[in-house]
């Protein structure tokens, strides 16, 4: 397969790069750009050396359309215009940003203070969240791969809800991102000195995932209220860490929580049940496309803790972004994706 990269220059474009360097049926990755023409792409990123020495090429949509695979890995609003020339013209096309996510206009315009894609486009995208879509993905010529946080915070309650066994109308989330998920441009909110020994909430009642994580349960599991969603910046570079708050439906137990979640997963290779009894947290599942799953049901309260951990560039960006490649190309899922964590 021949695959090209817009926005290879950024992290989600980075981890592409990494991982499709020893996917075994990939036999050429095109680096796009449009800001760094020429430049060699190891010297931009010097653990690259005489490994991907190239140069990065402007984006051209003409180029572009011989290729079988393009991702593109820019801001929000970018690939709405970006991408159109280039719909149905040959490539199948992966976007990691949330340009083709939500299918209401208005909710991108109201939640990304931008103009959204064109609705045609919009309706023509496959939502990518492999382990709940993979009939649409297998057809789907435009993917919109799921955010970082929606896709721990889905692989983790969707069973649950769709089959009932928490109460989805006073559902609580708080979750916690490393740095590296709000890319590689420099700003306050990622200063070291703001990051270091720092954790702070941010965009609270905003999130742009939001509106995404209810569209997720509306559609996978028939779940029509809204959520609270919290997101945190934590001093860590990669890593998610997805903490659910639910009231259990009347005589639901531990045992029927996991029954329900390993049933629901059986034939998913990346998601991954763990006992309550184990420990847990994001490194884990650094550098993988794993996401594990933990669940901690409190009969004294009635409530459950529902936890999940992903990486934020793998599961949550450029892995998932592959395992749909995978799926659409009728490859096994788990191609070319087989790292194990790096725990230390
Ligand atoms: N970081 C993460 O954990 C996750 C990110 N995402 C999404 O993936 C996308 C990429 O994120 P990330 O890699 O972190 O972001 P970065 O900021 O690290 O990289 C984005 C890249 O997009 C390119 N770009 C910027 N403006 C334009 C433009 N006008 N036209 C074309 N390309 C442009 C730039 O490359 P160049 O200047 O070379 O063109 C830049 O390096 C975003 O939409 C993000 O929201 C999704 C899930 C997780
Ligand atoms: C730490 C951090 O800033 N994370 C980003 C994640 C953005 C992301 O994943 O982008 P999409 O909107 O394309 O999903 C955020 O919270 O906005």
């Amino acid at each position: 397969m021949k695959v090209g990269i817009i926005g290879a220059s950024g992290y989600g474009g980075l981890e592409l790069v990494r991982l499709l360097h020893t996917h075994p049926e990939v036999e050429s990755v095109e680096l796009f750009t449009s800001s760094e023409e020429g430049t060699v792409y190891s010297h931009k990123y010097t653990h690259l050396y005489n490994i991907m020495d190239q140069p990065l090429r402007r984006i051209n949509a003409e180029e572009m359309s011989s290729l079988d695979v393009v991702f593109s890995s820019a801001p929000a609003g970018v690939a709405s215009t970006l991408l159109p020339p280039l719909i149905g013209k040959g490539p199948r096309i992966i976007d990691l940003s949330g340009d083709f996510r939500l299918k209401d206009e208005e909710l991108y315009r109201n939640w990304y203070q931008k103009d959204p894609a064109p609705g045609k486009y919009l309706q023509e995208s496959v939502y990518g969240l492999t382990e709940w879509n993979r009939s649409a993905i297998e057809k789907a010529t435009l993917i919109a791969n799921p955010g970082c946080y929606p896709t721990a915070v889905l692989l983790s309650l969707l069973p649950l809800l769709r089959d009932q066994l928490i109460d989805g109308s006073q559902l609580i989330i708080d979750a916690k991102s490393g740095v590296s998920g709000a890319g590689n441009t420099p700003s306050q909110m990622t200063h070291f000195s703001e990051t270091n020994e720092n954790i702070s909430i941010y965009k609270v009642n905003k999130h742009q995932h939001i509106p995404e994580i209810e569209q997720g349960f509306q559609l996978f599991a028939k779940e029509q209220s809204p959520i609270t969603f919290s997101t945190h910046l934590v001093p860590m570079t990669r890593g998610i860490i997805a903490t659910s708050y639910a009231r259990l439906e009347d005589g639901v137990s531990q045992e029927k929580l996991i029954e329900c979640l390993t049933e629901t997963y059986n034939e998913s290779p990346f998601v991954r049940i763990i006992p309550a009894s184990q420990k847990f947290g994001t490194k884990q599942v650094s550098g993988s496309n794993y996401c594990d799953i933990q669940v901690y049901a409190d009969s004294r309260t009635n409530r459950v803790t529902v936890v999940s951990v992903i990486d934020n560039l793998v599961k949550g960006a450029a892995g998932q972004a592959i395992q749909n490649m995978n799926v659409q190309f009728g490859l096994k899922e788990t191609t070319g994706l087989t790292q194990v964590p790096a725990f230390i």
